[in-house]
């Protein structure tokens, strides 16, 4: 009988990767998979069994594992796109490894091997020894096995990433794998096949509990809707159904013991109490607090007795989509089933649903509004730039509103938050058929979906070059070509586009046509950085109004001279974010007090505050500290502004340059935020006055300081201009 060959009995298989604790676990894996290959009574010499099972064998599993193949058929078209001209394959088995679809040219394997991954072989581990598929399924987690790694020498010029599928019920069902040669391993493939079994998982986890109570949460609200984003199911009356895998990561629980609990015993509240909830607050993310403490953002689709309710709902008048949780996905896709999810972006938008409603006082939001109504509904391609979070999603909307095409869908694509793999099946849909035979349905695609409407193209920048061409076809043709389809269909869509990255730098780098960059931008608007508005206060005042059902609690002056120093880099969505836990803290009559903001917003403004690298935080306001012009951080002191509430908050305590007559006890990082920036302004005005002394001379300042000319240098945006020259 075979031993186990030296260098894994030696507990060494480095196999030329770089040795660590991932790689020993790795490792481990393997050398456990060559000892049941041994006892599975394989020899590594062994001649593989490429003899795929008889036609009517191959139909039997393909008909049993029918939900599977439906939805993960198009997301492995997509899967091979990304590694078309890699010589590999993409294959999807049944649970006993035995392959049920392959795509993909075998041109990398020996003339003797070429069969090998067709549909109907087998790929366990009983009958091939160690290999990526049968080892994944083994051991239900996702797996490399590399060259060498395989237990048949016959293998071992074969590279393979594999994970294993998990059906909604919490079981393995199949699994999907990238097999290609040894010689062109990528590092990124596991990652890539694992997202697309992810996806194909939350696709068959939304189509198989469509009439469910579905809670998708996430720590962090702007990954609900994302593939990371957790999902779990319950009967009305709150019994556990299920739950994907990032549910039970972030419950920290497994699937076995979900089973044992409820809704309430996992939220805390019953599910009639988070009904009334959801029903008061359709359209925005609720919050709830996991058993763990942590508070996670949540969103569900919600069905009144007129039908579902729900979030994201980007379709103009789309407030009722029909057709249970699927009809939520894909109200103007008649065909589509398992849609990709649409990239949610949970926020009661009514209030800014028109341009007008977006001018609140800052000359230049003010410019680009009246820009933009001059070119309404001329066809003009609109390019909107600005920092995340500047409302730039809103803009877009706010456009569609104002336009003919109102009545018609919104279709919003955020080309950064869906995987690269699953962009252009999401864009440009697939045909009925297209992929598993006449069963198939196939979905409409986002293109199509905002026929007669507005299609807005978020994060443009970071779509795929390989699919630039085809989305500047479709600009020029005005017709969409669905993936699997010889049909082309006409298309009439108003394209706006937004993007936070600098797209002539990008064509410089060859990573954005720049053809299609002159087809996007026939009017290009940026918005402003929260940071730099002349309507900051008003802004404030507006959100915290949004978040308020009912009375709005005012803002103590010590909140709101820090806001005004802060650098806002997440804009609007971190002042949401803040104002809505800070609304939460001090309660509906408020007023928000220091003690009411979030800790890490405390925490990142004294660690910013003492940072040598001033660059974020601006120093106190200019009339205060003495210094003769504005800084950056905020383009305006806080002294050319009237507060927007005047009301005292007995807990707060003036943090530098903010108001005298205020209460006198501040949370200790204030404290220190305070002496931290007090020190920083010193110093500027050293810098300052010494640069005036040498006419702006920057060694002789230096050596007057006694600091370095870098030390200058790197303060030359926060100190005033004149002191340069
Ligand atoms: N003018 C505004 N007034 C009040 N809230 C706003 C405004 N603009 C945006 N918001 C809010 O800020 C958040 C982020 O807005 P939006 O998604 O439009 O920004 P974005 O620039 O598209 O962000 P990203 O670049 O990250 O996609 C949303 O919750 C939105 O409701």
């Amino acid at each position: 009988m075979e031993t186990l060959r030296p260098e894994l009995s030696a507990g060494g298989l480095t196999n030329g990767w770089p040795y660590s604790t991932e790689i020993a676990q790795r490792d481990t894996l393997i050398r456990q998979s060559h000892e049941r290959s041994l006892q599975f009574g394989l020899s590594s010499r062994d001649r593989p069994d490429f003899s795929a099972v008889p036609q009517a064998t191959l139909h039997e599993a393909l008909e049993v594992n029918r939900f599977l193949y439906q939805h993960a058929a198009p997301v492995m078209e997509t899967l091979y796109e990304q590694i078309a001209n890699t010589h590999s394959m993409v294959l999807l088995t049944a649970k006993n490894g035995m392959i049920l679809h392959s795509l993909g040219d075998s041109d990398f394997l020996a003339k003797a091997s070429e069969v090998a991954l067709r549909p109907g072989v087998e790929w366990s581990e009983r009958s091939m020894g160690t290999n990526a598929i049968g080892t994944a399924l083994t051991e239900e987690q996702p797996v490399v096995v590399h060259g060498r790694d395989h237990y048949l020498y016959a293998n071992q010029s074969l590279t393979c990433s594999c994970t294993p599928i998990f059906d909604p019920h919490g079981k393995v069902v199949g699994a999907l794998d990238v097999t290609g040669d040894e010689r062109g391993y990528h590092s990124h493939t596991l990652a890539l096949v694992r997202m697309s079994a992810q996806m194909v998982e939350n696709q068959m986890f939304a189509n198989l509990f469509a009439d469910a109570v579905r809670i998708q949460f996430h720590s962090r609200p702007e990954f609900l809707g994302t593939l990371v984003e957790g999902i779990a199911v319950f009967s009305p009356d709150g019994r556990f159904l299920s739950a994907n895998r990032s549910a039970q990561f972030q419950l920290g629980l497994s699937f076995n013991c979900l089973q044992a609990h409820t809704f309430s015993t996992l939220f805390g509240q019953s599910m009639s109490q988070f009904m009334d909830r959801l029903r008061s607050a359709v359209g925005k993310p609720l919050l709830l607090r996991l058993n763990s403490g942590v508070s996670v953002w949540c969103q569900t689709p919600y069905k009144s007795s007129k039908g579902w309710y729900g979030l994201g709902q980007h379709d103009a008048g789309a407030d009722e989509p029909e057709g249970g949780a699927a009809g939520l996905r894909s109200r103007a896709a008649p065909a589509a089933v398992a849609a990709a999810p649409a990239p949610l972006k949970a926020s009661a938008k009514q209030g800014l649903s028109s341009l007008h409603f977006l001018d609140t006082g800052d000359a230049q939001v003010a410019a680009v509004v009246r820009k933009l109504q001059m070119v309404l509904d001329r066809d003009i391609p609109i390019m909107i730039l600005g920092e995340t979070g500047t409302g730039k999603d809103i803009l877009a909307q706010a456009i569609h509103n104002d336009s003919r095409r109102a009545a018609k869908p919104f279709v919003s694509v955020n080309c950064a938050s869906i995987p690269e793999t699953l962009i252009e099946s999401e864009l440009f849909g697939y045909e009925e058929g297209a992929f598993t035979g006449a069963r198939r349905k196939g979905s409409t695609g986002r293109i199509l979906q905002a026929n007669g409407g507005t299609l807005f193209l978020d994060e443009i920048g970071d779509m795929p070059t390989q699919l630039q061409a085809r989305l500047l076809r479709v600009l020029q043709e005005r017709r969409v070509n669905p993936l699997g389809s010889s049909k082309e269909y006409e298309v009439d869509v108003t394209i706006v586009c937004a993007t936070h990255r600098n797209l002539k730098n990008l064509i410089a780098a060859g990573s954005f046509r720049e053809d299609l960059y002159y087809r996007l931008n026939g009017i290009v608007v940026r918005l402003p950085a929260l940071r730099d508005r002349t309507d900051f206060d008003t802004v404030v005042g507006k959100v915290l109004s949004s978040l308020c059902d009912g009375p709005v609690p005012a803002i103590s002056d010590a909140v709101l001279a820090l806001f005004r120093r802060y650098h806002w880099p997440g804009n609007f969505r971190q002042l949401h974010n803040v104002l809505r836990t800070a609304v939460a803290l001090a309660g509906r009559h408020g007023p928000i007090g220091q003690d009411h903001l979030p800790d890490d917003f405390l925490d990142e403004m004294a660690a910013v505050a003492a940072s040598p690298q001033p660059a974020a935080l601006a120093p106190a306001p200019a009339a205060h500290e003495g210094l003769s012009a504005p800084l950056p951080g905020r383009s305006m002191g806080s002294a050319d502004r009237e507060p927007f509430s005047q009301q005292a908050d007995p807990s707060a305590t003036p943090a530098a340059g903010a108001p005298q007559g205020q209460p006198s006890v501040a949370p200790p990082q204030l404290q220190s935020l305070a002496a931290n920036q007090r020190m920083q302004d010193v110093a500027l005005q050293a810098m300052a006055d010494a640069l005036r002394r040498c006419g702006g001379n920057v060694s002789a300042a230096a050596k007057l300081l006694g600091v370095s000319r870098n030390t200058l240098y790197r303060k030359k945006d926060l100190l005033p201009p004149d002191c340069w020259v």
